[in-house]
């Protein structure tokens, strides 16, 4: 792995073989400005590359393949060859072929970035269907990657320059929801957000907005108590520790009215509560980054677009701005450590004038 004062290695994992991964990747990474950011390794195989540098529309996409990660070029875009087989790639399809193709890039890409070959990952979407299988029992990467690194909790971030929203639950039903609401998630979603926000946004006192679960906040338990008997005191606990935290606020008009901008992030209860304003905020450009990793992965906040993938018609902006945004933390994180490596540094002015000499006996 680089140094940190050197530029980072970026890997990205293809996604679904029928979906958009490629050709946005290919359209972020064929601005070879980048090359002067960071040193892009592409998990994936040539003649997947070469199928969809067609929907490019100059198909002018240049890179080496490699199979040593000693043999990165940092000058251009390096294809680390995972398979070598013929694979049928069929945009459009849900297919057994693009889903386990993608895993098989994952799982390379994920061992790259826990061997610390890579400092970060971007990951191209899979379908959450098509990928399942005994040795991929997961609804996506947050769940894949928490496994992997064995983490014991890792938050949903989506982020934006605009908006920042986090979630307790991800992928599960909504008959569901209610019952994976409890005060140990809330809290311990809120302390990875909070840690997250100083360490890899570089926000130092972070102030963090949490929604309510039932229409109105529960209106003061009449229609449900979560927010009185789970929410509430658990952003009391979390405030404890140190968390600046407040709500629950009442979802529905909170983001339409701009509430979202007196604070540096927003803990939504469920899917859909968080995502819909979040997409519709960031228009194109969200993020999602899983907080709360000891790698750093980030992602477009997109699927993988079947419905018109290999026609070139797919936006970059998502998987740009993640790729931003993993280069942004890598270098956050760094700066992090760097500013609390000694810790006289964190003193304030009236702890040092309060010190005292250490006494040194004159020989
Ligand atoms: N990080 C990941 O791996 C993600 C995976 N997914 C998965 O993707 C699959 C499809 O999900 P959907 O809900 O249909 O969402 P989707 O994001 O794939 O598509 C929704 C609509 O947005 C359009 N769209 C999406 N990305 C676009 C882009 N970059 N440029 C232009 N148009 C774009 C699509 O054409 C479609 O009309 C599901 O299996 C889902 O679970 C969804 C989100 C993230
Ligand atoms: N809605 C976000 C999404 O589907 C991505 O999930 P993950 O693959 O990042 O866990």
């Amino acid at each position: 792995m680089t140094q940190p004062e050197q530029k980072p290695v970026i890997g990205f994992s293809c996604g679904d073989l029928n979906g958009i991964g490629i050709e946005i990747i290919i359209k972020t990474l064929i601005d070879s400005r980048l090359t002067e950011l960071c040193t892009p390794v592409v998990f994936a195989s040539n003649k997947s590359i070469n199928f969809y540098k067609k929907s490019v529309s100059d198909g002018n996409f240049n890179y080496q393949a490699v199979r040593d990660f000693q043999r990165l070029s940092p000058k251009t875009v390096n294809v680390f060859s995972c398979w070598e087989d013929e694979v049928s790639i069929t945009p459009g399809q849900l297919t057994d072929v693009g889903g386990s193709y993608a895993i098989i890039s994952l799982t390379e890409a994920v061992k790259a970035l826990k061997e610390k070959q890579i400092d970060a990952l971007v990951t191209a979407p899979i379908h959450k269907k098509n990928v399942q299988s005994e040795a991929f029992p997961y609804t996506g990467h947050t769940p894949y990657l928490k496994a992997a690194f064995e983490a014991n909790d890792v938050v949903m971030f989506m982020v934006a320059e605009n908006i920042k929203v986090a979630l307790v639950t991800e992928h599960i039903p909504v008959a569901e929801v209610a019952q994976h609401i409890t005060r140990e998630a809330i809290v311990s979603k809120l302390k990875l957000m909070n840690q997250s926000l100083k360490k890899d946004f570089g926000i130092d006192k972070p102030k963090i907005a949490v929604l309510g679960l039932n229409p109105h906040a529960g209106d003061e338990g009449l229609i449900g108590k979560e927010e009185e008997e789970i929410i509430k005191p658990a952003i009391k606990e979390a405030k404890q520790s140190d968390v600046f935290c407040f709500g629950p606020y009442s979802s529905d008009a909170f983001f339409a009215r701009g509430q979202h901008e007196k604070f540096d992030a927003v803990l939504a209860m469920y899917h859909d509560q968080g995502l819909i304003p979040f997409k519709s905020l960031a228009i194109g450009e969200g993020v999602n980054y899983t907080a709360g990793l000891q790698g750093i992965r980030t992602s477009p906040d997109h699927g993988t677009a079947f419905d018109i993938a290999g026609k070139g018609k797919a936006d970059e902006s998502s998987i740009r701005a993640a790729l931003f945004m993993a280069i942004d933390i890598f270098r956050s994180r760094n700066g992090y450590a760097d500013a609390r490596k000694n810790p006289l540094r964190k003193m304030s002015a009236a702890m040092l004038a309060r010190a005292v000499d250490e006494k040194i006996e004159e020989e």
